[in-house]
């Protein structure tokens, strides 16, 4: 696993060609006419998000900072979940030295994509709850298939979205429809998402979307880059920053919170409602 993770970085590092690496979580792709780099989730079935998938993720976005790349597409391999959001295992009964470095890698992931200085293009060809949906969100741009549903339904399982989740919500749909959609948990289909603005645009297909996605990114070819990174900034810096200040903080109230004994119970019985899920 370490020796195709070095692989992955060393062919990143390099722009001149196009690339497609096989990390075995995250798949990295880059289209050498157009330098647009593609990420595909590939943890089956669900790809939920554990410390693994994550770090990967978080890899990846550094070293695509790090090479100046023209943007990034972010997809899922799965023809139904674009991503599960969190993967509820990592939080239920944790290892606390594991469940922090978890903790810290979904906030430096969201710092790293929603700060990045090149444009990015969420092709959310599936479900995306919760954590699913802040990806998607995390990008500059949302395309998303049809008949599939997305939003931030924390409440409904009993949690309170971090308010990073809800910032990121709020910069793409406004306070109003944020608070509605935050305090019932509610998970929109396609249709209403487009409504609210929650996604830019319903397509048919994955093809469409990658279509779609290479209009977006050809807005940017007359756009100096810098003046494009700065509004950018401009728009999200404060509510990075406002992570970046209270990360420790936010982790010595999850650390406590996690250990709640009811928690874990509830944590527990939607675990099981899950698997009965797949014996209906
Ligand atoms: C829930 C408690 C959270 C506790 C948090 C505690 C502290 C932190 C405090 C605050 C922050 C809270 C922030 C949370 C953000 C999150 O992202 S929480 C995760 C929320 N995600 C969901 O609720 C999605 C649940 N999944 C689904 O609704 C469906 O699976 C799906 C995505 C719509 C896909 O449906 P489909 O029919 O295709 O698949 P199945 O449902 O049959 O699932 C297949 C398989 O995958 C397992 N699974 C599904 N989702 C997750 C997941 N998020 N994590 C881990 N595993 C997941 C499911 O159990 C099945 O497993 P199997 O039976 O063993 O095959």
């Amino acid at each position: 696993m370490a020796l195709r993770a070095v692989r992955s970085l060393a062919i990143l590092s390099n722009p001149l060609r196009t690339y497609s690496t096989s990390g075995p979580l995250v798949n990295v792709s880059i289209n050498e006419k157009t330098g647009i780099a593609t990420a595909t989730l590939q943890r089956p079935p669900v790809n939920s998000l554990n410390l693994e998938l994550l770090t990967e993720l978080c890899t990846t976005l550094e070293q695509l900072e790090k090479n100046k790349s023209r943007g990034l597409i972010l997809t899922s391999s799965s023809n139904t979940v674009f991503s599960a959001g969190l993967d509820i295992y990592e939080m239920y009964k944790p290892n606390m030295d594991r469940y922090k470095q978890f903790w810290t890698t979904l906030q430096q992931t969201w710092i790293n994509l929603y700060g990045s200085s090149y444009p990015t293009v969420a092709v959310v060809n599936g479900h995306a709850p919760a954590g699913g949906c802040l990806l998607a969100l995390s990008c500059e741009y949302r395309i998303m298939l049809n008949n599939f549903t997305i939003g931030l339904n924390e409440t409904k399982l009993g949690m309170i979205a971090p308010t990073w989740f809800a910032a990121s919500m709020r910069n793409a749909i406004g306070t109003r429809q944020t608070e509605l959609a935050l305090i019932t948990g509610n998970l929109f289909t396609t249709d209403e998402a487009l409504k609210i603005g929650l996604v830019d645009e319903v397509v048919q297909s994955k093809n469409e979307a990658l279509e779609k996605a290479g209009k977006f990114f050809d807005k940017f070819k007359r756009i100096p880059p810098h003046a494009r990174t700065m509004t950018k900034t401009s728009l999200r810096g404060a509510d990075i920053q406002a992570l970046v200040k209270s990360r420790n903080e936010e982790m010595n109230k999850l650390t406590a919170f996690i250990n709640d004994p009811k928690l874990q119970e509830a944590i527990g019985m939607y675990l099981e409602s899950l698997k009965q899920k797949q014996n209906k």
